[in-house]
């Protein structure tokens, strides 16, 4: 879908990339940075809009030095920051969009319906947009990125400025518009924790440069730690605690867990193989308790960020 080789962009006083090499396949992929990272000069250059000082890039197999035209006839964009008309209705101005993108006045006409529908955002079509929430601006500016019906979209910070539930349904959206429809799909963020949910792959950048390219699951592969939870009875108040007792008396440390600093309810330990699954169900029946979930953890994306990078992942992932 995107291919870069030794892509650089310097500005008179920053460079803004680096020397980067990536290639990003069809599904949804994330673009994670911190702010000022290079995200959305990557995205401004692979769209055709603004020139690289050196380096080659291809979207679809097209060149963006060459074809930028071809290139936002068939990949949809949607701009990071607000850019809507206030006095004019959802529909008025994704009707214009479709018309940029060269459909017919009916095609437009119900492409615009169907896709404000599947943003959830029918109801409020005929509505000036200056009266609008975050939420429904930033649906509007995905629905004019799809409305042409693109093979790919390019998805500049989606969720900047939601709340929580906000949040959650765009990556929702965001997550069907490849599941539903087929669109291959590049999302930003500096928040690492969301792509982690959403996307097949991620590509981490910083300071322009390439930190990481991978599949989500070669992210978050399983670790040997187990994480073990019970429940409390009348005569173990405090079940976390007796089972550590209880496995460290059979040889077996918890590395956190009840009455050990920073544990919640949690016991958590290196599994030896197979018998420490055994050994850890025999335990936890012995102690009449109750087994609410034993399984390996998971690495999280915010790992791949080296020991000197500890406060941006910090901000990254607290999303500051
Ligand atoms: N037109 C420009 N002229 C000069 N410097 C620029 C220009 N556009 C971007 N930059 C600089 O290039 C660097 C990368 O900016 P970019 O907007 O690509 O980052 P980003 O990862 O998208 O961050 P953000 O999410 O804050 O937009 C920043 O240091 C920025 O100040």
């Amino acid at each position: 879908m995107i291919a870069t080789e030794s892509l650089s962009k310097r500005f008179p006083r920053v460079t803004a990339l680096d020397r980067l090499s990536v290639d990003v396949g069809p599904g949804v992929t994330g673009l994670v940075g911190a702010n000022g990272a290079g995200k959305s000069t990557l995205i401004k250059i692979l769209l055709g809009l603004s020139p690289a000082t050196e380096g080659r890039a291809e979207v679809l197999g097209l060149d963006v030095a060459t074809k930028g035209a071809a290139i936002r006839e068939r990949v949809g964009y949607m701009p990071e920051h607000d850019c809507l008309p206030p006095d004019v209705s959802a529909t008025e101005f994704v009707v214009h969009m479709a018309r940029m993108s060269g459909l017919p006045p009916t095609a437009a006409r119900e492409r615009t319906a169907d896709t404000l529908r599947h943003v959830g955002l029918y109801e409020e079509r005929y509505r000036p947009m200056g009266g609008y929430s975050t939420g429904m601006k930033q649906r509007v500016k995905l629905a004019q990125a799809l409305v042409h019906d693109p093979d790919l979209v390019f998805l500049d910070e989606p969720t900047n400025g939601l709340d929580p539930v906000g949040r959650d349904e765009m990556l929702g959206l965001i997550r069907r518009i490849h599941t539903d429809f087929g669109i291959s799909v590049l999302v930003t963020s500096h928040l690492l924790g969301e792509l982690e949910r959403t996307c097949d792959h991620v590509v981490i950048i910083d300071g322009g440069k390439l930190l990481r390219s991978s599949s989500t699951t070669d992210f978050t592969q399983t670790t040997t730690t187990l994480a073990v939870e019970v429940t409390d009875t009348d005569e173990h108040p405090d079940g976390t605690r007796a089972v550590r007792e209880a496995l460290l008396a059979r040889g077996i440390t918890v590395e956190s867990g009840s009455g050990l600093p920073g544990a919640g309810h949690i016991l958590l330990l290196t599994a030896q193989g197979e018998e420490t699954y055994d050994l850890i169900r025999d335990v936890i029946a012995d102690l009449g308790l109750g087994l609410v979930r034993m399984e390996q953890r998971r690495h999280h994306i915010a790992e791949v960020f080296t020991e000197g990078d500890e406060q941006r992942k910090e901000a990254a992932v607290h999303g500051s």
